[in-house]
């Protein structure tokens, strides 16, 4: 092995040992030292080399990130400050900064979309290490586009408009159900109820049917919610991408998942996979027909495969509506105005429908404007901090003069972008009219916006999405008025996704509407 390969690979050649190795007689020492010294000089020449030589070394940034991904995951574990540490970043060094030893980072907004738009660029593989083998995570274009073309059908079409009008608005109404039968009660925990009716959502699309979670009552429900929330799931993503042997024990030990945050969602896709392969799903009965995990093996002619993917699904699917449902019920309590319009447009259209207040069950609510603002408004406030999208390409780019070499990771993070304030003025602000026609401007933000992803890898679940997040909020405001109760120290809900010592609840006082 030439010393170039060494540094690119990170690994040592161990030559043959000169001693005998023998921890009897003493002898061992020097053989353990000759390898202790040499994979610290090969580490050290890694690190020079990372810093100094490799293709990303021309771009600005600091040195440590340069040196290690563990730069990284020191400001996400320890410091807990790493959106607020890229930012520091870009207002030190420009538009174009690197985050780590192969990865470098833009703000600009115009140019990430015009890169990210490219159909021949490829996912970062180390980035997506956790996920490689699944959809999300697959790096190369044709294995994609076969994963792709076997999932996306059901995800969308009649799958989903059969569950939508049958599963989903039943959920919907139970969800109602469940928070008239709490107003005037005093505080409601709407992070448990909506968790459970997210998880419900993800679990029912996926099996055919709901397991339950909705119904549960007191204690019974704040433990299955502790019980599947007890950490944050994008930790443990972070250190799965920046430990590598970490993901080889799992790869080796796949029972080690289950000791995991993931464990839950692993265990139920095994179940609704028990069937697969043992003669049901061939005679293809009507419960099979439901269940999307076995059409997902059948699909994939791989049942291992089919789980994993279900188990991914079904928790980034759930967190990811949570977390938009806790923002829309936000954004409705601190804006009365808001509220007051997306009500008048819902009284309005109910009046029209047959099926009166029951909005949800009117395929025609999706396609109405003020609602489809107020959605659109949240989720773009809602993108998270942690999200980036690491691409690279097999070809030099060009930015601004700065040569970004081929096969360097090119980011950008979902939320610096959704708050640009030169597409989204006054960024922070909760502005739901920015997306309406009346605006000049309305196209150009569509246009613009990344918060379900950009290019051709765009979210699977982005019309599940819309369906689910349209109907909840107008089964809620159609009904209930709501007071937050805002914990000391501000709204702490909105950091949705569980993190070390951070969870807290959005409660809330909820009341039948008054007008
Ligand atoms: C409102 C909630 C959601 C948001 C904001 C969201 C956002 C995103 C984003 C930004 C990506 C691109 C990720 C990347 O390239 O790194 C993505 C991909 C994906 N999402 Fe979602 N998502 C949501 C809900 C869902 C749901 C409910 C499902 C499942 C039904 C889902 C399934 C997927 C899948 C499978 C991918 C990978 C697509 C691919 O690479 O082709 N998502 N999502």
């Amino acid at each position: 092995m030439t010393t170039a390969q060494i540094l690119q690979t990170g690994s040592v050649p161990l030559s043959p040992v000169p001693w005998r190795i023998s921890p009897l007689d003493g002898t061992i020492f020097w053989p353990a030292l000759y390898v202790a010294v040499s994979t610290l000089v090969a580490a050290a020449a890694l690190v020079v080399w990372r810093i100094y030589a490799s293709p990303a070394s021309n771009i600005p940034g600091p040195a440590m990130a340069g040196a290690t991904a563990w730069y990284e995951l020191y400001h996400w574990l320890v410091k807990d400050d790493w959106y607020e540490h890229l930012q520091a970043l870009h207002d030190r060094y420009g538009p174009v900064v690197r985050v780590g030893p192969n990865e470098v980072h833009f703000v600009d907004h115009q140019f990430c979309l015009r890169l990210h738009n490219r159909a021949d660029l490829l996912k970062c593989p180390t980035y997506y290490r956790p996920i490689r083998h699944l959809l999300g995570g697959i790096t190369d274009p044709q294995r994609y586009r076969q994963r792709k073309a076997l999932m996306k059908p059901l995800f969308r079409g009649e799958t989903l408009s059969v569950y939508a009008s049958g599963t989903m608005n039943n959920l919907v109404e139970a969800l109602q159900v469940r928070l008239l039968s709490g107003a005037g009660r005093g505080p409601t925990n709407l992070t448990h109820l909506l968790w459970a009716f997210s998880a419900d959502i993800m679990t029912s699309y996926i099996s055919g049917e709901a397991v339950g979670l909705g119904k549960l009552e007191g204690q019974a429900l704040v433990a299955a919610h502790e019980a599947t929330r007890p950490y944050g799931i994008v930790h443990l993503a972070a250190i799965a991408h920046s430990v590598p042997l970490l993901m080889q024990a799992v790869d080796a030990f796949p029972a080690l998942k289950r000791l995991t945050v993931i464990g839950w969602a692993d265990k139920l896709a095994s179940t609704y996979l028990t069937s697969w392969g043992k003669g049901e799903s061939k005679e293809k009965n009507q419960a099979s027909r439901n269940n999307l995990g076995i059409q997902l093996a059948d699909r994939l002619k791989d049942k291992y495969l089919a789980h994993e993917e279900m188990t991914d699904i079904i928790l980034a699917g759930a967190e990811g509506l949570l977390s938009n449902l806790i923002f829309l019920i936000h954004h409705m309590a601190q804006s009365p105005r808001t509220m007051d319009s997306l009500r008048a447009e819902l009284d309005h259209f109910s009046q029209n429908s047959c099926h009166g207040r029951q909005v949800w069950k009117d395929s025609g609510l999706l396609q109405l404007e003020y609602l489809d603002a107020v959605v659109r408004e949240t989720t773009r406030l809602s993108a998270p901090w942690w999200h980036r999208l690491p691409r690279q390409s097999s070809t030099p780019v060009t930015y601004k003069g700065q040569i970004i070499p081929a096969k360097v990771s090119m980011s950008f993070t979902l939320r610096m972008l959704e708050r640009d304030p030169t597409i989204f003025p006054d960024p922070e602000m909760f502005i739901p009219e920015r997306w309406l026609h009346s605006n000049p401007d309305a196209r150009r933000l569509k246009a613009t916006s990344v918060t379900f992803g950009v290019g051709n890898r765009i979210c699977l679940g982005y019309d599940l999405s819309q369906q689910v997040l349209k109907k909840a909020l107008a089964c809620i405001v159609q009904e209930l008025d709501f007071t937050i109760c805002v914990p000391e120290g501000g709204p702490g809900y909105l950091g949705t996704y569980p993190t070390r010592n951070k969870a807290v609840s959005l409660v809330a006082e909820l009341r039948p509407r008054s007008v």
